[in-house]
């Protein structure tokens, strides 16, 4: 069986549900954080690095690697887990999403999206089929359909032509996807309209994915809307399918995604936030540069395991980020990736043996301190 997805636990409480998702290249435990590695490397971090902060999945995206260094050559090394030498689990994104948030003059038509590189201002034209195909070149374990995501605030007959042309694009990408070691999910749109995004929930489901991606959120929507949306698609989609929150994110939105019945999350929050100095932790977030820690001989947090807390001080930390040092973007990271994975494995344990209520009531009360 090449793609399985085993729910073990479901917290009676809250409906929070802990999972294994068997994938060609390693069983994924649920609920998992998912680091990006848009280029194919998970910034600042080596693969080695990556297993021991125990990454189980990494994230890559097809608009990027299509533009550079192109889907032939990384065909060409074997695909992409030997491309960059990771030999877990890899889920791509289709470039929906990037298509309209990093390229310039993007025209949609109804058979693709045209647009010109980020790069070097070259024309392109993406289909459903071309993200389709390029997923399969690169041979990652889950691939996304090429969706249509909205930018909020949006009309509701706007969100609905989105809706009409991303399920056409679903049937479009599931009628060439041929690779039955890769798994394709189906992604959710319908901005914050309830019905939209019931049909659109309803249209896919009828189509038949193994998995199914809640897309158009995280994307400036206030926390209420989101949970609104998850509240809404959690008794549509299909229990015994992984549901994939795109684009997610915030400590607090993990622990209330997994409330709401989500299994997987991804986000450059991490590792983007960390290079600038933003700190992750078990009581709450805070910037290293703070001149409050210029003689703090402290970890960055007392309760996480990593080598950045266990090694060294945030006054020393601090002084790096000050003077531009790279081994300080690498610590920052390396720490914030650790907490978004510890956290997770720390929910997944907690429904396993039936106290996730317990744990989410002690995560907001310690997180929300910001005592740092
Ligand atoms: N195919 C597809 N991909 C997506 C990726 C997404 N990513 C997001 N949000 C990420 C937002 C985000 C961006 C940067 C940072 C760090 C800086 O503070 C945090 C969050 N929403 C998303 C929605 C979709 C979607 O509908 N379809
Ligand atoms: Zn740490």
């Amino acid at each position: 069986m090449m793609f399985e997805f085993r729910v073990q636990a479901v917290c009676p409480e809250t409906g929070a549900r802990a999972g294994e998702l068997v994938t060609p290249h390693g069983i994924i435990e649920t609920p998992v954080f998912m680091p990006v590695g848009t280029r194919a490397t998970v910034k600042a971090m080596s693969p080695r690095e990556m297993e021991e902060i125990e990454a189980q999945i990494v994230l890559s995206n097809t608009y990027h690697l299509y533009l550079r260094p192109g889907v032939e050559l990384i065909e060409k090394a074997g695909g992409l887990h030997r491309f960059m030498n990771w030999h877990r689990p890899i889920l791509t994104d289709s470039g929906g999403f990037q298509v309209f948030s990093l390229s310039g003059i993007n025209r949609i038509k109804e058979d693709g999206v045209e647009f010109s590189s980020h790069l070097d201002g070259s024309r392109h034209f993406m289909t459903p089929e071309l993200a389709t195909r390029v997923q399969e070149g690169l041979g990652s374990d889950i691939a996304m359909c090429f969706d249509q995501c909205v930018e909020l605030p949006c009309d509701e007959e706007t969100a609905r032509k989105s809706v009409e042309r991303t399920l056409r694009w679903a049937r479009r990408c599931k009628e060439v996807h041929r690779r039955d070691d890769q798994a394709l999910f189906g992604i959710v749109q319908g901005a914050l309209f309830d019905d939209l995004r019931k049909d659109c929930a309803r249209e896919l489901i009828a189509m038949d994915f193994p998995g199914y991606s809640i897309g158009g959120l995280s994307v400036g929507e206030s926390h209420d809307e989101m949970y609104r949306i998850l509240d809404l698609l959690n008794p549509i989609l299909p229990q015994e399918k992984p549901r994939y929150l795109m684009g997610v994110g915030f400590p607090t939105n993990l622990v209330e995604g997994v409330a709401r019945g989500v299994d997987m999350f991804d986000c450059v929050l991490p590792t983007r936030n960390g290079r600038n100095g933003t700190l992750l932790t078990s009581r709450g977030k805070f910037n290293i540069k703070h001149s409050r820690f210029e003689e703090d001989w402290g970890p960055i947090d007392p309760d996480c395991d990593c080598y950045a807390c266990r090694e060294f001080s945030k006054a020393y930390i601090r002084h790096l980020y000050r003077s531009g040092e790279m081994l300080g973007a690498r610590l920052c990271s390396w720490h914030n990736l650790r907490y978004l994975i510890s956290l997770m494995k720390g929910a997944r344990e907690a429904i396993l043996e039936g106290r996730f209520p317990q744990f989410r009531d002690r995560f907001h009360e310690l997180f929300s301190t910001g005592k740092v």
